[in-house]
């Protein structure tokens, strides 16, 4: 393929401020040196710890035959060419895009503080249901029938994204949805996309460590919808949430067709709601029309998660009956409000990824109206993240949870004392197991008839990372074992036996 392929598009988008020395058959772009091969193009990044410029010689010496930089990086070299910009990480999605080519022909984003992953699996999950080959990208990999990929990342870096396109047009996929987490949309890693539908789900704490400032959080997800969406897409908004009001101006701006969703307000409203021991009734209004619906969903929030997946699929082209008939059909997602167990006394246990101070707070909400006794609560905070949500989310514990085990959540490089001590200058009250399985054990056996647990923070996570080692972690896995090594006495009918997730 030639660099002028991949650079037709690009030159109309960035018509000024980019300049192009010549043209060269191409074998490939990265923005990693480690992984140039000869005849790659590399794209020279500035990042948080260092600078892809400072790689360019390296890339030259491996083979890159061309390099997207900054003007100030460019080298004395006329053996490449040289394309320059001032912001190449923006460029460098298009040209990413154009390399691989192809891309699913329905495209969905959902970005929002909470419930990415939720909306994006049950998107999937009602194309599915409506008969379509569908797959989703997020926390939980890329998930397609007979295919799971996992990542690492929320939103993948361009050349996986693109890579990943190209595998599921193989597949025979024509729709996806994907999660723009902050970062993702703050790097321009989905610029590339030709998305046609998003969601905004909410804006809550999360992050100010990276984007410094609530604005700049702000900002980074509202580019799904200024920048990275196609005019005329269509996006669907939160009426709940009053930020996203300012998201509705962007996107009039933008003359993107608006579907909200919403309890007191919106075109898809959730009229009633009624929770049962293991999911939920609702009454939804859209378009003059009314449908009842039973959720095998625990929680309240995830209606609305369920109801903005519906806005996506409606605004991919998909019909409206049947995407909310398909809802009664939605599965849990995995370490979302994940029932792990009972205790013999039948108190439920749950395991949710609860990581953030609103999560947190909304998760043990959700869960109240199924409390009898007591409600408990197994949490901690991530090292090496937002330290200020720590004291936060101890105070909500506290407030909401009637016994509160404040534990290790990948304490990462940091003391994980010193992270329980933040957290528990807000329940002083709580008690503190280091542990996080010992946590749980402790929560399990203190549970009583009519009692909730909720084992918050790592959901579908498999691990535990701590000082730079990940040890093998797995919330739900370890719910079971801390109920099957209950006393004998305490083994009733009610208890789920133990054994590891699959
Ligand atoms: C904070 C953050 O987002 N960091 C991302 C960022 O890293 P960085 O700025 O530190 O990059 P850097 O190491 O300074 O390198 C700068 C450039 O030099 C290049 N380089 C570097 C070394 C070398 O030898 N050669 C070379 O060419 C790198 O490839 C890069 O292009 O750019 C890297 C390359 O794309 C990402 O891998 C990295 O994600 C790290 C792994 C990460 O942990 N990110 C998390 C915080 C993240 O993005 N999370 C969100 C979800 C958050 C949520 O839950 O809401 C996600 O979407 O996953
Ligand atoms: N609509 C919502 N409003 C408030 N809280 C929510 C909502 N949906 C989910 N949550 C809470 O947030 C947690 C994470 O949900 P989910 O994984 O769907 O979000 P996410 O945005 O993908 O998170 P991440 O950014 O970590 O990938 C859930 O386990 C639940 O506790
Ligand atoms: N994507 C989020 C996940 C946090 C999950 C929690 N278990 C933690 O480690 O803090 C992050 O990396 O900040
Ligand atoms: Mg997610």
């Amino acid at each position: 393929m030639k660099l002028s392929d991949l650079l037709k598009d690009v030159k109309t988008r960035f018509a000024s401020g980019l300049a192009v020395t010549g043209d060269v058959e191409v074998a490939g772009i990265t923005a990693d040196s480690r992984k140039v091969e000869p005849g790659f193009v590399f794209v020279a990044l500035p990042g948080l710890t260092v600078n892809g410029a400072d790689f360019i010689g390296d890339a030259l010496t491996k083979g890159a035959v061309a390099v997207l930089c900054v003007p100030s990086a460019r080298l004395q070299d006329d053996g490449v060419v040289w394309i320059t910009h001032e912001v190449p990480g923006r460029v460098f999605p298009h040209m990413v895009a154009a390399y691989f080519q192809r891309q699913p022909e329905h495209l969905a984003a959902v970005t929002g503080t909470n419930g990415k992953t939720s909306v994006a699996s049950f998107t999937k999950q009602i194309w599915e249901h409506m008969g379509l080959k569908a797959a989703s990208v997020g926390t939980l990999g890329v998930v397609a029938p007979g295919h799971n990929d996992y990542t690492g990342m929320t939103t993948p870096d361009p050349v996986t994204l693109h890579k990943a396109m190209s595998d599921l047009c193989d597949l025979g996929i024509d729709h996806v949805v994907f999660e723009a987490s902050s970062h993702g949309l703050a790097q321009y890693r989905m610029d590339g996309l030709n998305i046609s539908a998003a969601a905004f789900t909410n804006l809550t704490r999360d992050h100010y460590d990276y984007h410094g400032s609530e604005e700049n959080y702000f900002y980074a997800k509202s580019r799904l919808f200024g920048e990275v969406m196609k005019p005329g897409s269509t996006a669907v908004l939160n009426a709940d949430c009053p930020i996203v009001r300012e998201v509705a101006d962007i996107c009039w701006a933008r003359g993107h067709k608006v579907i909200t969703v919403g309890r007191h307000d919106g075109d898809i409203r959730l009229l009633h709601q009624v929770s049962s021991p293991t999911g939920q009734e609702i009454t939804v209004s859209y378009e003059g029309r009314l449908y009842d619906i039973k959720l095998s969903l625990v929680g309240s929030f995830q209606a609305m998660n369920a109801l903005m997946a519906v806005g996506l699929v409606i605004g991919c082209g998909g019909d409206a009956d049947q995407a909310f008939n398909s809802l009664a059909y939605l599965k849990s997602v995995e370490g979302r409000m994940e029932q792990a167990g009972r205790h013999p006394s039948g108190a439920r246990i749950y395991v949710d990824y609860a990581h953030t101070p609103d999560a947190l707070e909304t998760a043990l909400e959700a869960l109240q109206p199924h409390v009898r006794g007591k409600l408990a609560v197994v949490f901690g905070c991530g090292g090496d993240r937002d330290t200020g949500k720590r004291e936060q989310m101890g105070r909500i514990a506290c407030e909401k949870a009637a016994r509160v085990y404040v534990t290790d959540d990948n304490p990462r490089s940091e003391e994980p004392a010193a992270i329980r001590a933040e957290i528990l200058k807000g329940c002083p009250g709580a008690t503190e197991v280091g542990d996080r399985a010992e946590a749980i054990r402790l929560a399990v056996a203190e549970l009583g008839e009519g009692d909730l647990l909720l084992v918050a923070g790592k959901g579908h996570e498999r691990g535990q990372e701590i000082a730079g080692k990940v040890y093998e972690f797995d919330d739900v896995s370890e719910v079971r074992s801390a109920i099957a090594g209950l006393p004998s006495e305490k083994q009733g009918r009610g208890a789920t036996p133990g054994g590891v997730r699959s």
